[in-house]
């Protein structure tokens, strides 16, 4: 018998995403799964691709038993969780997939978000989700918090370069290409696949995404200083995938070597050797990300590449492999699926 898993908002695509990677995970066992408008619905009607499963029926929120689950994943529209999660029993373990608790700041919060938070000592108490840098945090947790899809993939670009003072924090430029899925799969008038399928579209632009909080918290606090980046996301036409293309001022061989080293233990980072840089189809349904550093014509300028699926490593995956850390399973447990290729 595993552990005990609710999935809250199951019928979204992150949702969909968890019970596709749980459904074979030696340490847990799916034990609810909530949805808003499709509850009352079976997942096989929801989702053909996991007809061959055995799964709960969708349920609301409200008539789940908590008492009887060992962890929950909220994977819910923001702002939703906040409320939830502090009146859930305090035996239960909580992965949110959401924006709720990736800000430490409640102004931050404010100003990102455009409303206050309604549960300021869980949003300090709460672990920030980039498993590779807070593993130790993670594995004695209450609640985490997943990152933003592509904050962790600018992050594990970058991360490492600025802790090591390779990179000018004052040049530093990302610019990523999105699937739609990070969208979400719920209607929205501008991701019709009539507009989608054939256009390139930037959104955020002019340091407006909200994922910037996350930049300006996590770099700022790594590097002692303010630091602001500039980044622009762009939707391209494919169903997952993030590539985040960072422009930095360093020495390119250093920032491969030090980016190398950093990640040589790590199971899901994998950097390519230079002079390389990684695509999404190299990614995509997994829980990988793969890492490129490329030198320029002009010495002391670099691109650093990355890649990773947004549903998996970019959110559902990175939330198991948090949620393996807090309940004493093996890290990497449920995870190790090749990418989906072509
Ligand atoms: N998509 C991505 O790549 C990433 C998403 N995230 C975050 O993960 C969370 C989920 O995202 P995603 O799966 O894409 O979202 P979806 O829109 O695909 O799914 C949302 C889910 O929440 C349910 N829901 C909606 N409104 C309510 C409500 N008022 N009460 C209870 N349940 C509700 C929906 O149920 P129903 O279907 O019945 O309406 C659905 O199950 C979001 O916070 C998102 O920002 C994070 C990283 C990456
Ligand atoms: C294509 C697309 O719209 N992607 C989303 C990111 C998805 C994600 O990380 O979600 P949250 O921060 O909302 O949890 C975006 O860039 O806003």
């Amino acid at each position: 018998m595993g552990k005990k898993i609710a999935i809250l908002g199951a019928s979204g695509y992150t949702g969909a995403e968890l019970v596709r990677l749980i459904a074979t995970h030696p340490g847990m066992e799916i034990a609810a799964l909530s949805a808003d408008r499709k509850a009352g619905m079976e997942m096989a009607a929801v989702f053909p691709h996991l007809r061959h499963l055995t799964l709960p029926t969708l349920t609301t929120i409200e008539a789940i038993d908590f008492s009887a689950i060992d962890l929950v994943f909220a994977a819910l529209p923001h702002g939703l969780s906040q409320a939830l999660v502090r009146d859930l029993p305090k035996t239960v373990k909580v992965v949110d997939l959401g924006a709720d608790f990736r800000l430490r700041d409640p102004a931050a919060y404010e100003k990102w978000y455009g409303a206050p938070h309604v549960a300021v000592d869980l949003q300090k108490e709460a672990v920030y989700g980039l498993t590779e840098f807070y593993r130790d945090d993670i594995r004695t947790a209450r609640l985490v918090a997943g990152t933003g899809c592509n904050a962790a993939t600018v992050q594990f670009a970058l991360r490492p370069l600025i802790e090591a003072g390779l990179i000018d924090l004052d040049d530093i430029i990302c610019d990523l290409k999105n699937g739609i899925s990070g969208a979400g799969r719920s209607l929205k008038e501008n991701m019709l696949f009539t507009e989608r399928q054939t256009d390139v579209l930037g959104y955020s632009q002019g340091g407006k995404h909200r994922h910037l909080g996350e930049f300006d918290q996590e770099f700022s606090l790594i590097a002692g200083r303010k630091v602001e980046i500039m980044f622009t996301p762009h939707l391209v036409p494919m169903s997952r995938g993030i590539l985040a293309s960072c422009y930095v001022r360093g020495d390119a061989t250093a920032i491969h070597a030090a980016l190398a080293a950093r990640y040589a233990d790590e199971p899901f980072l994998n950097v390519l050797p230079f002079g390389q840089a990684p695509g999404t189809g190299a990614v995509a349904g997994s829980n990988f990300c793969q890492i490129g550093v490329i030198g320029d014509r002009k010495p002391g300028r670099a691109l650093v590449v990355a890649a990773l699926d947004n549903l998996n490593k970019g959110s559902s995956g990175q939330a198991v492999q948090n949620a393996n850390l807090m309940l004493g399973l093996d890290e990497t447990a449920g995870l190790m699926l090749a990418p989906v290729f072509p």
